[in-house]
This record gives C-alpha cells, structure tokens and sequence, in this order.
C-alpha cells in the first residue's frame, strides 16, 4: 500500500526542493545530494524529491496508509506555500504496494530478452530441463539477459578467480565459467546437492565443467575459508536474502582492486522499496543497499535489470 508519486510542474524545482529541505530541516531529518536530489524524512515517512527539466518528482513513502497521507500532506502543504505565486497543484498517485511495483515495464523486459545476444541451446536447454525438474523453483533462475551480463562483466574483468553464492541449477554458474580468463576458476557455492547435479551435464557439454569447483556447504563456510587476500576478481551473489550481508563483506575484503562483486535481486520484488515490508529479507536488504552506496572501498552502481542488479567495484 505505502509508496505514492506525484510530478509537480514548475519552471523552479530546485529552488522549492531546496526551500523544502532548508525549512523541513528544523523540524525533520533532511539532506541534500551533491547532484541536487532531496530526501526529508519526518516521523511518519520518508520522500524523495527530484528536479526534472520541467518540474519537480516526488515519492512518499511509509509503513501505513494513514503515515503515507501524512507525509504527502507535510510536502505538499509547504510546496504550494513557498510557490503561492505559481499556484501549484500536487497531485499524488494512488499508494500502491511495494511487492506490486514492476521494476522494468513488461514490455520493455520482453523487449531487452529479444535484444541481447541469444544464449545458445545449451543454456536453453538448462533452462527448459530446470522448469520441468523443479517446478515454480525455476524462476529462480537468471533471466538470458542477466546471464549473459554475467559472461560479459567476467570477460571484461578478466577474472582468473569467480565466486558465486547460489548456484541452483547451474544456469548462472555457467555463464560465468564461460567468461572466465584461460586456466580461471569458479568457486560455486551451494547447500543443494540435487539441484546443482542438474547442472553438470550441461557445464560438461560446454567445455567448462574443469573450471567449476562446486562446494556443497553454507556458503558463509566456503567463504570463510579463502585466505584474507584480495584473491576474488568476480563475484556473484544470488542465494538466500538474509544472508546477503554476510557474503558481501566476506567477498568485498577479498576482492582485488578493479574487481567486480555483482547482487542479483536488490528489489526483492520491489518490497525492498516499500517500507511497511519488514521482513528479515527486506531488512537485510535494505540495509545492505544503504551500506554499499556508502561503502568507500566500491563504487557502486544498481541497474533495474529484472528483480534490480548492484554492481560494485572495488577501488
Ligand atoms: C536464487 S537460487 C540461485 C539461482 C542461480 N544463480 C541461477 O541462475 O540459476 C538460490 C540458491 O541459493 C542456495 N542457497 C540457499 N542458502 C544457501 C546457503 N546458506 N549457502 C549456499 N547456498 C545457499 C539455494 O540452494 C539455491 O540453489
């Protein structure tokens, strides 16, 4: 229920914005970005305020409905005081729920899975083999794109050394190994032995099955067990949520500079940007998104690719 939009038109969006994260100040927690975005948070809420060319964006968000009203009604009641001599009118959106937003239009997501180079009929077959095996698990699976993403950024970083927390059936795993450098490696890590059997024939068929050194354990375990080196040149984490955090740090303070820890599934399914989804997966998350924007070893950028995809480089 909790999120709501609204475009407000003005030829002035950053003077209000800033007039609005000045004067809400005394009485809220507001703050101002270097590339001129607001964020006010009062008891009841948080909003986000960002000037477009022709005017100013607003989302609200809360953990009820009667919080979220409120947090409209504190923005706009002082958006149409500071801009009386515009008559400005805010018109907010109807709230909607978290787990109902649609990252990527379908339209467009069908329109970026027949716009990427095709996987070949291996991995098409991994995919047609795991829906039949493991029924509704199978959407666990990374979309054409995401995965080939995956092979690319491995390309790109030249990795020798992979990580991958959260194997399934091996779809991820083998683009990954596919990109790796001559003589690389893939620790994979999962706790199923029986979904991951599913994947081997197929690393087998691709020529990549000697580079998959696959761990049948937590993965916390695995990871704790690499020496506290910067030894990692990509990394992938794709398992359970409320782990998340742990397997980041642990891959972080071994990536190498320049390496690459890629997050599958930072939306949740947009839960993650509503707050009245309080879950321990929508807190761990959460807060590990907060955490890595601000984590000054990476630079990190999240792309609305599916359920939202974090990229973050190691310095
Ligand atoms: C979303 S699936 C991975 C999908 C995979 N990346 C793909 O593209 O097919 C999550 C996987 O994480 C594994 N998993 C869950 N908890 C785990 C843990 N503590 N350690 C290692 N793997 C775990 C599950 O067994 C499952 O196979």
């Amino acid at each position: 229920m909790p999120l709501s939009t609204a475009h407000v038109p003005t030829p002035r969006p950053a003077r209000y914005l800033k007039q609005l994260v000045s004067h809400l100040g005394h009485k809220a927690t507001t703050s101002l970005t270097p590339d001129g975005r607001g964020v006010i948070t009062i008891a009841a809420g948080t909003c986000h305020l960002t000037p477009t060319p022709d005017g100013l964006a607003l989302t609200a968000a809360a953990v009820d409905g009667e919080s979220l009203a409120r947090v409209e009604d504190v923005v706009a009641r002082h958006l149409v005081r500071f801009a009386a001599q515009e008559g400005l009118a805010v018109e907010w959106t109807a709230p909607v729920d978290g787990g109902e937003l649609e990252p990527t239009p379908p339209v467009v997501g069908e329109y970026l899975l027949s716009h990427h180079t095709p996987a070949d009929d291996i991995l098409g077959e991994l995919a047609a083999v795991t829906r039949e095996a493991t029924a509704g698990a199978a959407r666990m699976q990374v979309s054409s794109d995401e995965g080939a993403l995956l092979t690319m950024l491995t390309r790109l970083t030249g990795a020798r050394f992979a990580v991958e927390v959260g194997v399934f059936t091996g779809y991820s795993t083998l683009c990954i190994a596919r990109g790796l450098a001559d003589g690389g490696t893939l620790l994979a890590c999962d706790v199923s032995e029986e979904w991951t059997a599913i994947g081997r024939p197929y690393w087998e068929r691709a020529g990549v099955a000697d580079r998959i050194d696959l761990r049948i354990a937590p993965a916390l375990e695995t990871l704790r067990a690499l020496d506290d080196e910067p030894v990692i040149d990509i990394a992938f984490i794709d398992a359970d949520k409320g782990g998340y955090p742990a397997y980041y740090e642990e891959i972080v303070r071994r990536l190498r500079s320049g390496g690459l820890v890629v997050l599958d599934n930072v939306f949740l399914g947009g839960r993650v940007l509503d707050p009245a989804y309080r879950g321990a997966d929508e807190l761990a998350m959460r807060g590990l998104n907060g955490l890595v924007a601000a984590d000054e070893r990476v630079e990190a950028v999240m792309l609305p690719v599916r359920d939202g995809v974090t990229i973050a480089r190691r310095r």
